[in-house]
């Protein structure tokens, strides 16, 4: 698909783009959003159950700036941390259904950080964006033990992340550590989210839509970003819309001096690309894993 074909779909056809749900395998519509979400949230309590953690640490003042952090079963001075990032189009989901990776991770010396945002209507995208910066920030100043980052967001999730990449830390006080990026199934560019129904919700300006697109803040790679790996995995069954996002994206990252690779899952779609996080023996996890043992 050629660059900015988005411009030429009519109105029904950018719907259909981007609702993911209409290109799930197993389920299709709201079905397939109800699913997801049940299983994000049992795979939590699971997670919850089964493993050493702190819930709920405030990293800011508002109610929603809380994170969960889920710590390695063996405990140890220090220890990488996975953080994770909940996609739902900046309007649902919470750090309540974002722990379901612990167990895989945790398991193999990796704590697992949910990061809570406020959502909207009540989070604004510029809001959004700088809570979860904030929360980068605290768990660099807070967590000594903390011997690299690997950042993951999905869908929206995975944009917030991608904005992470591109932070000028200096108004922060801390570089946090990030030494790589799992960004699955994500949406880079926020021009044509204007033109769908997830604006009802977020309101965006053009101009909110513009600062807040990783693709228009890609930064040169510094030493320290070329030494971040990242990594942008995308569902076969992700519409053509979010296949093009993330195929562009990644690429405007490499040659900006990233050292980055494209993942293109087959057989998975939007939704099961992260439930299956919760399972040892899921590709993306041994995946994640190779990556942690570099870094
Ligand atoms: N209304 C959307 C919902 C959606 O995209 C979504 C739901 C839960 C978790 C992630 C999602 N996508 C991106 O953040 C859909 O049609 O699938």
């Amino acid at each position: 698909m050629s660059r900015g074909r988005w411009r030429d779909m009519a109105a029904e056809e950018l719907q259909q783009q981007y609702s993911p749900s209409r290109w799930a395998r197993r389920l299709r519509g709201d079905a397939a959003v109800r699913a997801h979400i049940e299983a994000v949230t049992a795979g939590t309590q699971r997670a919850r159950a089964g493993t050493r953690s702190s819930l709920h640490v405030p990293y800011g003042e508002a109610d929603g700036e809380r994170l969960d952090i889920y710590f390695p079963a063996e405990p140890s001075e220090t220890f990488p941390a996975f953080v994770y990032i909940h996609g739902g189009y900046w309007q649902c989901l919470s750090k309540d259904a974002s722990g379901f990776a612990a167990p895989p991770l945790v398991s193999r010396g990796v704590a697992v950080v949910a990061v809570g945002y406020d959502i909207a209507p009540k989070g604004h995208m510029d809001a959004m964006v700088l809570q979860v910066r904030r929360s980068l920030a605290f768990l660099a100043k807070q967590y000594s033990g903390i011997r690299g980052i690997y950042l993951c967001g999905h869908s929206a999730g995975a944009h917030l992340a991608a904005m992470v990449l591109c932070t000028d830390w200096t108004e922060f006080g801390v570089v946090p550590d990030i030494r790589g990026a799992v960004l699955v199934s994500g949406l880079y560019d926020l021009e044509p989210i204007l033109h769908t129904y997830v604006n009802d919700a977020l309101n965006m300006s053009w101009e909110v839509a513009q600062r807040n697109s990783p693709m228009l803040c890609i930064t040169q790679a510094v030493p320290a970003a070329a030494a971040c790996e990242v990594l942008v995995a995308v569902a076969q069954h992700d519409s053509p819309e979010f296949r093009r996002q993330s195929q562009e994206y990644s690429q405007a990252l490499r040659s900006a001096g990233w050292s980055v690779s494209l993942l293109d899952l087959a057989t998975v779609d939007h939704f099961d690309i992260i439930e299956k996080l919760s399972e040892d023996t899921y590709i993306l996890i041994q995946v994640i894993l190779n990556m942690i043992a570099r870094g």
